[in-house]
């Protein structure tokens, strides 16, 4: 069980931290559709491209370099990650959908990339998700040569197989001062000829899009568990296969549902709701905020949320997101349990935070604070089962840390079953039988392009 009270004595982080360092300003959505991908840009599985490249930032530097990934050029979010290993599970993690990745380790890719392998429980074992989410890779100096026991493809194959561009050889510290500088820029990388300065405006802002809609499954699908009978409802904004894992592993069956499914309506028969992560800026979501809000106040189950999930939470709480300047990506950044007074190094992915000042005192306490810049980095109810993290105790690769989370989760599942208030057992064999085992209808973020592209040429050409 959750301690109740947050014990502050001894610990001041909270209010020695109280102006956030990265802080840049309160997330907005302005604008609906945002800009569309320019027609020229190509996108599409290519063999493996050895061109010369351009990584250029909008209203900043261009790096020149070389390709190693798919012929194609794109545009989107630059953001950084300081993780030393876990490329496959970074590069497939959805939450990286509309952003290009800019790795501040120089070698990546020594270890490969290994196959789409699946567990005993039908989940991917090497990856997040079944494709490469992020829409392009910036390394410094990509490992061409690699070695690793589950590795079936190099980096730069699995990238143009997949329609990803990617760039090697440009000074990644210079990138990385600058981003930190300036804060997460749009950029471009462009294969081929010289990027052309006058197609400045052609930069698309994954900002302004809702992109947990393009990577949640379409329907409903269900992931057994072999080990237990406690079943949970995943709320599906992009959610890991390793958050799956964490919970599969634990005893608890899944059924994983769209977005802007009704939770509130079903969440009857299961022992707990889980909210997943996702990519983008949580204020897209307001239909799953809406239903988070019916969802605490009709139903007193266990409540847990990750990422995207912990900033949706905060949203039905009444609370608001601000945008970090360059956000938080790596897997060693020290978050204080304000509970207990330990610091765990977390695993960390987003863009966003938390403004705890905003969400009700009475109903909510801060649960963690980032050590690093003073972010919030979870909540939890004062009264109810209800917790969430900014940080990913799924991590892989590592650190476990604070895999104890889902220990606490599960037990209050089991604990809520056990009142005879949650489901009444294991999920019908029916309900097994009929949904699917995977997500559903989540088309790779290459194919999503060519059909948008190919949707604006249709409207062109009819106009
Ligand atoms: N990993 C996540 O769930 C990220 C959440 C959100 N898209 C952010 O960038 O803050």
């Amino acid at each position: 069980m959750f301690a109740r009270q947050v014990c502050t004595k001894g610990f001041n982080a909270a209010t020695r931290f109280n102006t956030l360092r990265q802080v840049r300003r309160l997330a907005t959505v302005t604008g609906s559709a945002g800009r569309q991908m320019p027609q020229s840009e190509r996108e599409k599985s290519t063999p493996v491209s050895h061109d010369r490249a351009t990584f250029t930032i909008k209203n900043g530097p261009i790096f020149h370099g070389k390709s190693f990934g798919a012929r194609t050029n794109i545009s989107g979010e630059a953001v950084f990650s300081t993780a030393l290993v876990g490329y496959p599970e970074a590069l497939s993690d959805p939450s990286y959908r509309g952003q290009i990745l800019v790795f501040t380790q120089p070698l990546i890719g020594n270890y490969g990339v290994p196959s789409d392998a699946r567990d005993s429980d039908g989940l991917l074992k090497y990856f997040e998700s079944p494709h490469l989410q992020a829409i392009g890779v910036v390394v410094a100096d990509a490992a061409e040569r690699y070695s690793h026991w589950t590795a079936v493809e190099s980096l730069g194959s699995w990238c143009a197989r997949e329609g990803v561009p990617a760039i090697t050889g440009v000074d990644t510290r210079a990138i990385v001062t600058y981003l930190r500088e300036q804060g997460s820029s749009l950029a471009r990388i462009t294969i081929g000829e010289e990027y052309d300065a006058d197609q400045d405006e052609a930069f698309v802002d994954p900002e302004q899009i809702n992109l947990v809609e393009k990577v949640s499954t379409k329907a409903p699908f269900h992931v057994a568990s072999s080990n237990g009978d406690r079943h949970v409802a995943v709320i599906d904004c992009g959610v890991k296969e390793n958050i799956l894992r964490s919970l599969v592993s634990r005893g608890s069956s899944v059924t994983c549902f769209p977005w802007d499914y009704p939770i509130h309506k079903v969440a009857h028969h299961f022992d707990g709701v889980f909210i997943s992560n996702g990519p983008g800026d949580p204020t897209h979501c307001q239909k799953t905020v809406y239903h988070l809000r019916k969802l605490m106040e009709s139903y007193t189950g266990p409540i847990m949320g990750i990422c995207l999930g912990h900033q949706l939470l905060a949203l039905a709480a009444g609370g608001k997101t601000i945008k970090l300047k360059y956000g938080n990506r790596a897997h060693n950044i020290p978050a204080l349990d304000l509970t207990t007074g330990r610091c765990h190094i977390t695993s960390q992915n987003h863009g966003y935070a938390v403004d705890m000042s905003t969400v009700s005192s009475t109903d909510w306490k801060e649960y963690f604070v980032n050590l690093n810049d003073g972010s919030n980095e979870g909540m939890i109810h004062t009264s109810r089962p209800i917790m969430s993290t900014q940080f990913h105790p799924e991590a892989k690769g590592g650190p476990l840390d604070s895999s104890f989370l889902f220990d606490a989760y599960l037990d209050q599942v089991a604990a809520f079953k056990a009142q005879g208030t949650g489901s009444d057992g294991r999920p019908s064999p029916l309900l097994v039988d009929i949904l699917s085992k995977q997500r559903v209808d989540v088309a790779p973020a290459h194919v999503l392009r060519e059909t948008e592209r190919r949707a604006e040429v249709a409207r062109l050409v009819a106009a």
